[in-house]
């Protein structure tokens, strides 16, 4: 390649980065815009959107909103939620886009009523039976920034134009940033801080902290013994990919079996000579946050089990991401693993991410006469691998 020819191409990488970085901002921002009950305007290619999350927005949101609307607003809800709130099931239809839209009369446009509209631990009596309405463009985009923020995937919403959205100082986002955005913060994940952390049981663990372009919360690994060497040397080191459990990591939860599975990580791998990798993610409560996940206790303690409850609330029954941990592991340079869970999806998704699985380990831990139901549901449910 001649010189120009080679700056060329820098400067489209630098473009294709900064552009990246770009849209991981933007969307950071939208993501806090909405928890804290401010409307944001969703572009796409053919519409405007203008949402609002259900489960913070004030009146004077809703205001903002209506002001940048140009008709009136409609409540998004996932499926699931949509068919609890008007009691009967709600088919399919391809062009709602993963969302069911209500319409809003005023009775139902109370911050206090969309909230219960949302929130299936909130139930209560409406003023009136909402009416099925055609979703908008873009409802899928507004569902899945609502996620993002880890609240309640329910939005007031209305088409908008770019215009009354600027005058108001609404932010703006692509909707399709908001759609590649789990990738794309995923695969920024650098190394930012390292330390030796002695633990109890494993004396030369060292904990690396990752944080992605965006900004958002760091992700962890704890280096139990030299699984770096052993990677280098062609070895395959233990792995283990733990989501987060404030509760049972922390607290000592007898509702799961978490905090068993990082302490008894920690301790196996400190027993093998070719050490490990533990994978601490900030992805609390299977990826729906915690403020969720203590709702989805509230529904179970009303009967559902925990993949029920999860889609009650309008999420998937698992909504992890395992470009994470395949990227935190890659920037360790530990591609060849053993992985210790019992969890089939984990051994499928790091594969499908380019590491290659050379073998699994059981991590199963006595039922505690608390979480029994839990582990029963997980592999019924789940298909997770029970000990031999
Ligand atoms: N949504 C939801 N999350 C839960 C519940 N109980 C535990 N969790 C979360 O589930 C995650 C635990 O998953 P992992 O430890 O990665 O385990 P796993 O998917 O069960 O697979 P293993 O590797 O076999 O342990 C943590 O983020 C917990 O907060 C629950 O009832 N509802
Ligand atoms: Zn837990």
């Amino acid at each position: 390649m001649t010189p120009q020819g080679s700056r060329a191409a820098e400067t489209q990488i630098d473009a294709a980065r900064d552009s990246r970085i770009l849209a991981l901002r933007q969307v950071h921002r939208a993501v806090a815009e909405l928890r804290r009950g401010t409307p944001v305007l969703l572009n796409g290619p053919d519409a405007c959107l203008v949402v609002a999350a259900a489960e913070t927005v004030g009146a004077l949101g809703l205001a903002e909103l209506s002001d940048a609307a140009h008709a009136a607003p409609v409540l998004l809800l996932a499926p699931m939620r949509a068919a609890a709130v008007l009691q009967r099931p709600v088919p399919h239809a391809p062009e709602d886009e993963g969302a069911v839209a209500l319409r809003l009369n005023p009775t139902l446009t109370e911050p206090e009523v969309l909230r219960s509209l949302a929130d299936p631990t909130a139930d209560r009596m409406l003023p009136e039976q909402p009416e099925r309405v055609t979703a908008p463009p873009l409802a899928h985009a507004a569902i899945a920034l609502a996620k993002l923020g880890r609240l309640l995937p329910a939005l007031v919403a209305a088409p908008a134009g770019p215009v009354a959205a600027a005058r108001m100082s609404l932010l703006a986002v692509d909707a399709a940033d908001v759609i590649d955005y789990p990738a794309t913060a995923a695969t920024s994940l650098t190394r930012v801080a390292d330390a030796r952390v002695p633990l109890e049981g494993a004396r030369d663990a060292r904990v690396v902290a990752f944080r992605a372009a965006d900004g958002g919360i760091e992700h962890l690994a704890i280096l139990v013994g030299t699984p770096e060497r052993t990677a280098v040397e062609g070895g395959a080191p233990l792995v283990r990919a733990h989501s987060e459990c404030f509760t049972g990591d922390l607290l000592g939860s007898l509702r799961c079996d978490c905090g068993p599975q990082l302490r008894g990580a920690i301790a196996r791998m400190a027993a093998d000579p070719a050490g490990g990798v533990l994978l601490y993610l900030a992805q609390e409560g299977r990826g729906i946050g915690l403020v969720n996940k203590l709702r989805a206790y509230t529904l179970q303690d009303g009967g559902l089990d925990t993949l029920d409850a999860n889609r009650a609330l309008g999420y998937g029954a698992d909504e992890r991401n395992f470009l994470v941990a395949a990227t935190m592991l890659r920037v360790l340079g530990v591609e060849r693993v053993r992985l210790l869970t019992n969890n089939p999806d984990k051994i499928n998704g790091l594969a499908a991410c380019g590491i290659e699985v050379l073998g699994r380990e059981a991590h199963a831990f006595d039922p505690n006469g608390v979480n029994d139901g839990y582990l029963r549901t997980k592999a019924a449910r789940f298909g997770h691998l029970l000990p031999e």
